[in-house]
């Protein structure tokens, strides 16, 4: 949002930053555990707010959603991915609804090119219409996804008390904007599916990107990792000082599977709400191109906290002019699209030339 400079180098530029090795820090990601919330809640809260204003990234534990659904959760991940591309063909992502299935086909203004992966977006209304697969061609998919989805969305709710007494509203006003009962809720459960990358030398320059670095612009993303498939890496925005993080100092997040945790990340919503109070962060799934990088397929379940299309979004200090949960999403996606246009532009320009299509119009996703 408003405090990045975004998109500010040429892609020669650009390019350079790319290959160059990565500067790495390790910064504190605070840990909070959710456990006796209704007891601690005061005490939850402070925590929250300390780590959404320094770090915007933080872990979460005691939630209670068992490591035994989440892994089932991932098994069904891998029964869906594991589909031949022309059944998951059948559930293409739409633009309009913010969900379906697509395949190396999102580009990010940060890098112009496709992340190469495959990612399969959820909802619970009825943006998913036509867009679950049948039972006879995935038996429990669909139950088996809305059961781990209302698990998540309980955590969320907790965090959102948090965040409202942070921010002197009402308990439950984040949960009433965020109501998932409504047939159009727009809150978005991903699983993604990065591919193996060759651990080659890179002689062309060509760049695997895997989730080219991004803010995501939803109120509060929860994520899931997998055992031992590392790339997750955050520049928090405060610190960023070149387009999208690049040159920038990365801090990795692993997957902690102990303590069954769960990254969450504030988004350019709750950074607005907030007056930008709370951080949204950059973030990345890192192309493996260096000595330690994690070059081995990866899967992530990405839960994304949309607003309601009518939910009133100001922040207590009224910093910018009141919008809808509708217009929020719609700007969001024009922002993105202006960005990714203003790339494609400079690329052409300067005639860089990439081994991959840009295909602009598929470019759209709008939870991150
Ligand atoms: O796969 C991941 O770990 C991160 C995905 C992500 O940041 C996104 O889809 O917005
Ligand atoms: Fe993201």
């Amino acid at each position: 949002m408003s405090e990045y400079k975004k998109d500010s180098l040429s892609p020669n530029e650009l390019s350079k930053l790319v290959m160059a090795p990565t500067k790495y820090s390790t910064r504190r990601i605070p840990t909070i555990s959710l456990k006796d919330f209704d007891n601690r809640v005061d005490e939850i809260t402070q925590e929250l707010v300390e780590a959404s204003e320094n770090v915007g990234f933080f872990c979460i534990v005691d939630h209670g959603i068992a490591r035994q659904t989440v892994d089932q959760m991932f098994d069904n991940s891998a029964r869906f991915f594991n589909l031949e591309d022309s059944t998951k063909s059948h559930i293409p992502f739409s633009p309009q609804r913010n969900a379906g299935w697509e395949k190396n086909a999102q580009i990010r203004p940060s890098t112009g090119a496709v992340d190469r992966k495959e990612s399969y977006q959820m909802q619970f209304g009825a943006g998913m219409e036509g867009l679950w697969l049948n039972e006879t061609e995935l038996p429990d998919f669909k139950t088996g996804s809305l059961s781990f989805m209302h698990q998540v969305q309980a955590v969320s709710e907790k965090l959102m008390t948090c965040f409202a007494r942070g921010l002197r509203f009402e308990d439950d006003y984040f949960i009433k904007a965020h109501d998932i009962s409504r047939p159009d809720s727009q809150t978005v459960t991903r699983l993604l599916h990065y591919f193996e990358t060759p651990d080659t030398p890179n002689t062309t320059g060509e760049v695997f990107h895997r989730a080219g670095a991004h803010t995501d612009w939803d109120f509060l993303t929860l994520l899931f990792q997998k055992a031992g498939q590392s790339g997750l890496e955050i520049c928090p925005g405060r610190e960023v000082s070149t387009s999208f993080g690049y040159g920038d100092v990365w801090t990795k997040v692993e997957p902690d599977i102990e303590s069954n945790a769960i990254v969450c990340n504030i988004g350019d919503l709750l950074m607005s709400w907030s007056d930008d109070r709370f951080k949204s962060t950059f973030h990345r799934v890192k192309a493996p191109c260096e000595p330690g990088d994690y070059y081995g397929e990866r899967y992530s379940i990405a839960f994304f906290n949309q607003p309601c299309k009518d939910a009133k979004i100001q922040g207590p200090l009224k910093k910018y002019p009141l919008v809808t949960g509708a217009e929020f999403t719609k700007n969001a996606m024009a922002r993105n699209f202006a960005a990714l246009q203003a790339k494609i532009h400079k690329e052409e320009e300067t005639k860089v030339s990439h081994d991959n299509p840009i295909r602009a119009n598929t470019a759209v996703k709008a939870s991150a």
